[in-house]
C-alpha cells in the first residue's frame, strides 16, 4: 500500500513542490529543518490545506484529484499534534470514548480496553485529564486518535512539547502502538533520536521538496545521513534477547554477533539497539585484558574519510548487520585498515531502543 502525493503551493517566501510515492507499512518519518514544509505536507495529506491541483491517493482511494476532494473525517485519519487537544472537562475514559462512539460500529477495529492497555492508560481511565502529566496527556491523545480506527495516523511532532523525561517515557508506548495497531503512521519529527527509535523509513524534506525516501537502515548506513547531525554516525542493530546471565546481563543477537545488554524484556523479544560510531573501537587481535564486554568479529566493508580527523569504517558483523566505527585517519593507517580485512570491534556503549 502506498500514499501517492503530488502538490505544489506558493507562499510569500516558501515554495512547496512534492511528487512522491510513500510506502505505508509501519512508521514513516518526515524529517527536515524548521520551515521546510513538514506540517504543510501533513495538512495536505489530511485535507486541511486545500491546494488547487493537488493529487492525493491513499492506496486505490482517491482523496483529492481534480474535482474530487474528500474531507478529513471521510479520509478516516487520526491526527495528533504537538500540543494535546483533549476535552478538559472529560476523564481519560471520556476522551478515549469520544471518537470511538462517533465511529460507525462496522468500522471499529480497535477497541477501548486494548488501546488503553497498549498505551498504559488502564489505571488512569477515571482520572480527569487536567490531572495528568504532559506525557500521560499525549498518550491519551494517541489513544483517542487510534480509537476512531483510522486508516492512517498523522503525528505532527507529538513529543516535541514534552520534557526529556516525558519523551523517554512515552517512546516505548509509541513504538508498541506502531507495532501492535497495524495502522500506518506518518510522523513529523526533527529529532534524530525519535526517528532512529521509531521509524521504518525516512522522507527527507528540505525547502519544500522531498530530497529522498529511504529505509531507516539505508539512511543509517550512509556517512552523510542528516540523522547524524547531533551524535555523529550511528548504527542500528536488531536481535533477539537471550536469558540473563549471573551478572545480570543478557545476550542480544546471534551467538557470533552478540552484544551484552541490560533489559527486563521477555526472552525472545526482538529489540533495536543504537550504537554511536564514536563508541566503537577496532582491534586487529582480540584484546585479553580489557574491560569492554562487547567484542565482535567483523569484516570491513567500506572506509570513508569524513574530514581531517575522522574516518568512518563500516563493518559487517557475522550476522550481516552493519556496525559503524569512527577512528582517526592515523589509526586507520597504523592498523592497515582496508575493505575485506577481518578484525574485532570493541563496543564501549550501547543504548537499547525500547
Ligand atoms: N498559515 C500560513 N500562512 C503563511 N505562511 C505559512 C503559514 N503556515 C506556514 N507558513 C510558512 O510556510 C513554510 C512551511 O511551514 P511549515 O509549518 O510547513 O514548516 P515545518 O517544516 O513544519 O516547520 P516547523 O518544524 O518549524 O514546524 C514556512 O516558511 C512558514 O513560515
Amino acid at each position: 500500500m502506498t500514499l501517492r502525493l503530488r502538490a505544489s503551493l506558493t507562499r510569500r517566501d516558501f515554495q512547496l513542490s512534492i511528487d512522491i510515492t510513500l510506502p505505508l507499512e509501519g512508521v514513516s518519518a518526515l524529517f527536515g529543518p524548521s520551515g521546510s514544509g513538514k506540517t504543510t505536507l501533513l495538512r495536505i495529506i489530511a485535507g486541511l490545506e486545500r491546494t488547487r491541483d493537488a493529487q492525493v491517493y491513499f492506496g486505490d482511494q482517491c482523496w483529492q484529484h481534480g474535482r474530487v476532494f474528500v474531507p478529513l473525517h471521510r479520509r478516516r485519519i487520526g491526527l495528533v499534534f504537538q500540543e494535546h487537544s483533549l476535552l478538559p472537562h472529560l476523564s481519560v475514559h471520556g476522551n478515549l470514548a469520544y471518537g470511538y462512539n462517533r465511529t460507525p460500529t462496522a468500522e471499529r477495529r480497535l477497541h477501548l480496553p486494548e488501546v488503553a492497555e497498549m498505551l498504559g492508560l488502564t489505571e488512569l481511565l477515571a482520572r480527569p485529564v487536567d490531572q495528568l502529566s504532559g506525557g500521560e496527556r499525549q498518550r491519551v491523545s494517541l489513544g483517542r486518535a487510534l480509537l476512531i480506527s483510522p486508516q492512517l495516523l498523522l503525528l505532527d511532532e507529538p513529543l516535541s512539547a514534552l520534557d526529556t523525561a516525558s519523551r523517554r517515557e512515552i517512546m516505548p508506548f509509541l513504538a508498541r502502538m506502531a507495532e501492535q495497531s497495524s495502522v500506518p503512521i506518518i510522523m513529523v519529527s526533527h529529532a534524530p533520536d525519535e526517528v532512529t527509535r521509531l521509524a521504518d523509513r525516512v522522507a527527507f524534506i528540505r525547502a519544500g521538496t522531498i530530497e529522498r525516501i529511504e529505509s531507516l537502515r539505508a539512511t543509517l548506513s550512509r556517512p552523510d545521513s542528516p540523522l547524524f547531525e547531533d551524535n555523529g554516525a550511528t548504527s542500528l542493530l536488531e536481535g533477539e534477547l537471550g536469558p540473563v546471565n549471573r551478572h545480570g546481563l543478557r545476550p542480544l543477537g546471534l551467538p557470533a554477533a552478540q552484544l551484552w545488554v541490560y533489559s527486563d524484556e521477555p526472552v525472545g523479544k526482538r529489540l533495536r539497539l543504537r550504537v554511536l560510531a564514536r563508541d566503537v573501537s577496532l582491534a586487529l587481535a582480540l584484546p585479553q585484558q580489557i574491560s569492554i564486554q562487547n567484542q565482535l568479529a567483523v569484516t570491513i566493508a567500506t572506509i570513508t574519510r569524513l574530514d581531517e580527523q575522522r574516518c568512518l569504517v563500516a563493518c559487517h558483523m557475522a550476522d550481516g548487520q552493519l556496525l559503524l566505527s569512527e577512528v582517526t585517519p592515523w589509526s586507520a593507517e597504523r592498523l592497515g585498515l582496508q575493505p575485506g580485512l577481518k578484525l574485532y570491534a570493541l563496543v564501549k556503549s550501547v543504548a537499547l531502543l525500547l
